[in-house]
């Protein structure tokens, strides 16, 4: 069981709501609802490597961190840790984060509103329909359906939770958790900026200090994914990197993220009430290569509907990012800096091709 398991609330998208724009399917939620959905559209069969071949004998080997270990005032019990994260993020980019202090009772609170707001029906939602990357509140399927030649079996909802914050104002007291929720994550993923920093050798606030973090970008997604009748064909979200310094994840107890790692797809399966981080773009830009950001994708079942709360935290959209000077006395730089916001932007377009984002960034050597 993962973390923040979801209670089951009645979908109330009525019969009315027009799941079509044109030739396109506006949610996969409703559309899953509305009729046996099976066989599914050819437009969904979008999954390139099977789901089941994976190397489960290397899921007990996914790094488990203690957040209490690192936050120590033992200098030793500290310095263990940081060695640790240090590992974690040069061999699987990909951990699994416990003792982090924020409540079970907050997750579930937040999973539980989470599901509210995606069972509201479409015509409620539509004032959020998703106006391109920057806007504040976006909700959507797939990820961009005009653009994409397949489609992924996912509805989404992305707010910008930093520098300012937005939440969509319904269901009630959904608004109040998210607050509380973006800012407990922020503070964790701030923490572990600074044992990321040190485990380079560098000051603790280092990263911070060059990526303007404190006044960075947050973005919290929830994506739902609904069963498939056909989950060998379709996938939820395709294999991908994120594009900030640190995604902290947690899910309603459905599995479903697959990692890549030594080439091979490896299923997660979450500890109790952990968070589960993965390194981004960003981070292996600061970290001159050193932290590669991991590829990681969400694949179906044909039973549950899984939701996944993924919180990507970011530099500030107009700092230049680029490999930190302190790593840069001994060696050469592997990426040219850019804005966050510029790199947002080709990230968004190329997102979903193999990580050619940074590809835009590395320098030919
Ligand atoms: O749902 C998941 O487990 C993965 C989601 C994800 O990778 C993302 O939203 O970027
Ligand atoms: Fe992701």
């Amino acid at each position: 069981m993962a973390s923040a398991a979801a209670t089951v609330v009645p979908s109330s998208s009525s019969s009315s709501t027009k799941i079509h724009h044109g030739s396109e399917i506006t949610s996969i939620k409703a559309f899953a609802e509305s009729n046996g959905s099976c066989p599914i559209p050819s437009t969904y069969h979008s999954l390139t490597e099977p789901r089941d071949d994976v190397a489960d004998h290397l899921a007990a080997s996914i790094p488990v961190i203690d957040f209490s270990l690192l936050t120590s005032n033992d200098p030793q019990i500290h310095a263990t840790t940081v060695q640790q994260l240090a590992n974690a993020c040069s061999q699987w980019g990909f951990f699994m984060l416990t003792n982090h202090g924020i409540s079970e009772k907050l997750m579930e609170e937040v999973m539980e509103k989470s599901h509210e707001f995606h069972n509201l029906p479409l015509e409620e939602k539509e004032e959020f329909a998703d106006k391109g990357p920057l806007t504040p509140i976006r909700h959507g399927t797939s990820f961009h359906p005009e653009a994409e030649k397949v489609h992924y079996w996912r509805d989404y909802l992305k707010v910008m939770t930093l520098p300012q914050f937005n939440f969509p104002h319904k269901p009630p007291g959904y608004k109040e958790l998210g607050f509380e929720y973006s800012r407990k994550i922020r503070g964790v993923a701030r923490k572990l900026l600074k044992g990321i920093s040190e485990s380079l050798g560098l000051e603790p606030e280092s990263i911070i200090k060059s990526t303007g973090f404190d006044s960075g970008l947050q973005i919290f997604a929830v994506n739902l994914y609904p069963p498939c009748p056909e989950p060998d064909l379709a996938v939820g979200l395709p294999p991908h990197s994120d594009h900030g310094l640190l995604t902290l994840l947690t899910q309603n107890g459905i599995g479903g993220l697959q990692v890549k790692h030594t080439g091979k797809w490896v299923n997660v399966n979450p500890l109790p009430n952990c968070l589960i981080v993965n390194t981004g773009d960003q981070l292996e830009a600061v970290s001159n290569g050193r932290y590669k950001s991991v590829m990681h994708r969400a694949v179906l079942n044909n039973r549950d509907t899984r939701i996944s709360l993924v919180l990507v935290n970011g530099p500030d959209l107009d700092k230049e990012i680029g490999p930190e000077l302190g790593l840069l006395e001994n060696e050469d730089p592997l990426f040219k800096t850019m804005k966050y916001r510029d790199y947002f932007e080709i990230q968004q377009k190329t997102r979903f091709a193999y990580k050619s984002g940074l590809d835009e960034i590395r320098k030919c050597l």
